[in-house]
């Protein structure tokens, strides 16, 4: 095809120069952004590529050739433009101009237009126009505008997601997705506010789960946290809509129960024990667990949540105390007596280093002879302002702080000082019992240090018997049972103190490799009087003598107690019927010359 300028100069349409200056001006003319077009006598002679684009033509090609009236939506439209652009053009000028076009399909658009003759003093040589699509313009920022609103919106999206995370990451417990402290924090005051406002009651509670330890360390985390997340889940499922049910961490909980007094928290804390002690199955273990929980009001027990969290985990504490399983309401004298041990603590920290302590030796007498055949040693704390504190109330402060671990070994090497001072004296048969706490048990390095201590003071291991409570292997079965079975295969006697009162079963006693039990005070006490206390007493003998094991009773304090109990074939016995606990010295002098054997 001949290219549409070439009309305009006949002469030198073949010529080589003239191809590539026409060649270059078409590469000019398709590089512009806006549609542009010669038109001569009505009839479009050459466009570049976006006017084809505009009119809806896939090449200038296209274009070429068609009536410029075509482009317009009338011809009265054509024919007014015309008229409209004749007074600026025909000056020379150029005529600007917004107009409605149509394209190939006959769809109008907008666009700007601005036209221009070739030669002023001649419009037959032609016009050139260039064509501004408003409407695709208007359609391309449209669609920039909302590609942007789109991101913007995914940012924005993206952005709360963020932050939702976060929140809960600060909020809620990753474990259990419980709320966490912060957020118990939060509706706590909260919920005191509008009890305040309201006039409402309020309870919070603290529970923690018994032996969980024991879980851990025993199934492995695995299984403890699917524990926590089963306990999680059924305490949640518990309570009302507008309870919360927080974890602090560990296998520590925190129900807010806005509205609930006294007796509302009651019942949620019988539904809380039901709800943890129904079986749990993880993997192919069955477990099942107990609560101990404490329970603060307010406002009886305070205005502000941090005071209500404190008295409800003294509460708490008080319950697992008193024997786990259990809950307790605060009081304000466990608080006075949270003062009292915090004050005993740290005089506690001193008492070893300013020769506080002191042992005190109890006798125990072999029922079928009457002779002394060792002494129970008995630790004694006189404080210079405090006096002489009971060690029912010292040792549970020293357990709870870890002070029992030095005063414990202290006692082990003052009493074994003390035997080897027997035993030189003439009394080399006296057998020495200690106490030992769960806390020392629990430490692996015990036996060794019990070993070490004995080479110390060249005492043979038979002669020392250590007494352990119940509890002690119920808490840490598996570090105790190891130690134990240590201490027994070293020769050392170990006992089972306060027999009755605690938790163990039969089983656990053949484990443990217990060669004594004693007999609790409290079954011995009411002997006399009491037939179900004699019906126990005569059981536990029986039973020990049918497992190998002997028998000590503690707390005798009456001849037909002692009649009692030898009777029934109790082996040995101990009480104020033959001496209080004394001074080495004392004991001495009164009791173990001439009957210890
Ligand atoms: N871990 C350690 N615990 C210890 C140690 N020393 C003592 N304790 C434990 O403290 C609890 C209270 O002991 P204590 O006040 O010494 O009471 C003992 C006896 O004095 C008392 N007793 C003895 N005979 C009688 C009696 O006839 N009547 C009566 N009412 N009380 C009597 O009983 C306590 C016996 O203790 P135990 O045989 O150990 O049960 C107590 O639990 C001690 O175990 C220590 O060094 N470490």
């Amino acid at each position: 095809m001949s290219h549409p300028l070439a009309a305009l100069a006949p002469g030198l349409a073949s010529s080589t120069a003239l191809q590539r200056i026409l060649r270059e001006q078409q590469a000019l003319l398709d590089s512009a952004g806006v549609g542009i077009a010669f038109i001569r006598n009505r009839t479009v002679l050459r466009c570049n590529q976006h006017c084809a684009n505009i009119f809806g033509l896939a090449s200038p090609e296209e274009v070429v050739g068609r009536s410029s009236e075509g482009l317009h939506p009338s011809r009265d439209a054509f024919r007014e433009l015309g008229r409209a652009a004749f007074p600026d053009l025909s000056r020379g000028l150029a005529y600007r101009t917004k107009r409605q076009l149509r394209r190939s399909d006959g769809r109008l658009f907008w666009a700007h237009l601005t036209g221009r003759l070739i030669n002023p003093h001649d419009s037959g040589e032609g016009s050139l126009w260039i064509i501004d699509d408003i409407d695709a313009q208007r359609h391309a920022r449209a669609l920039l505008d909302s590609a942007m609103v789109s991101r913007l919106q995914r940012e924005i999206e993206d952005r709360r997601s963020d932050q939702e995370r976060i929140y809960r990451m600060a909020h809620y417990d990753a474990l259990t997705q419980l709320p966490n402290r912060v957020l118990l924090a939060e509706r706590g005051e909260e919920a005191i506010r509008l009890a305040q406002e309201n006039g409402t009651p309020l309870a919070v509670m603290f529970l923690d789960l018994d032996n969980f330890k024991h879980v851990n360390d025993s199934l492995g985390h695995r299984v403890g946290d699917a524990l926590l997340v089963e306990i999680a889940r059924r305490l949640q499922g518990t309570v009302r809509e507008r309870d919360t049910v927080a974890r602090l961490g560990g296998d520590e909980f925190v129900l807010l129960l806005p509205r609930a007094n006294a007796q509302g928290a009651e019942r949620v804390a019988a539904k809380m024990q039901e709800a943890a002690m129904q079986p749990v199955q993880v993997g192919h273990h069955e477990l099942s667990l107990a609560l101990s929980m404490g329970i603060a009001l307010f406002p009886e027990h305070g205005s502000d949540f941090e005071t209500l969290i404190q008295c409800a985990d003294t509460a708490m504490y008080r319950a697992k105390a008193g024997g786990r399983n259990n809950y307790c309401f605060f009081t304000p004298q466990m608080q006075e007596q949270s003062a009292r041990a915090l004050q005993l603590t740290n005089a506690l920290r001193r008492a070893l280093e300013r020769n506080q302590l002191s042992l005190h030796y109890q006798p125990q007498v072999a029922l079928p002879t009457g002779r002394v055949h060792g002494v129970e040693a008995l630790l004694r704390w006189n404080h210079p302002e405090l006096g002489s504190v009971s060690p029912a109330e010292f040792i549970p402060v020293a357990e709870d702080s870890g002070l029992i671990l030095p005063i414990g070994e202290w006692v082990l090497r003052t009493a074994l000082a003390q035997l080897q001072a027997w035993h030189a004296a003439g009394l080399p048969r006296l057998t020495m019992a200690v106490n030992l706490s769960a806390t020392q048990l629990r430490q692996p390095q015990l036996p060794q240090m019990v070993e070490h201590l004995l080479h110390e003071h060249r005492i043979a291991a038979h002669m020392l018997e250590l007494e352990l409570t119940e509890n002690v292997a119920v808490d840490d079965p598996h570090t105790a049972i190891a130690s134990m079975e240590q201490l027994h295969t070293m020769g050392v006697r170990l006992s089972m103190d306060d027999f009755g009162t605690g938790y163990s079963s039969l089983s656990q006693l053949k484990r443990f490799q217990i060669y004594r039990l004693k007999i609790d005070q409290s079954f011995v006490r009411d002997l006399d009087h009491d037939g179900n206390d004699r019906a126990i007493v005569s059981a536990i003998i029986r039973m020990a003598q049918a497992l190998g094991m002997r028998t000590t009773a503690e707390g005798v304090e009456t001849a037909d107690q002692l009649a009692f109990l030898r009777e029934q074939g109790c082996d040995e016995a101990q009480g104020y019927y033959f001496s209080r606990p004394l001074p080495a010295a004392e004991l001495e002098r009164h009791r173990l010359g001439c009957q210890a054997a």
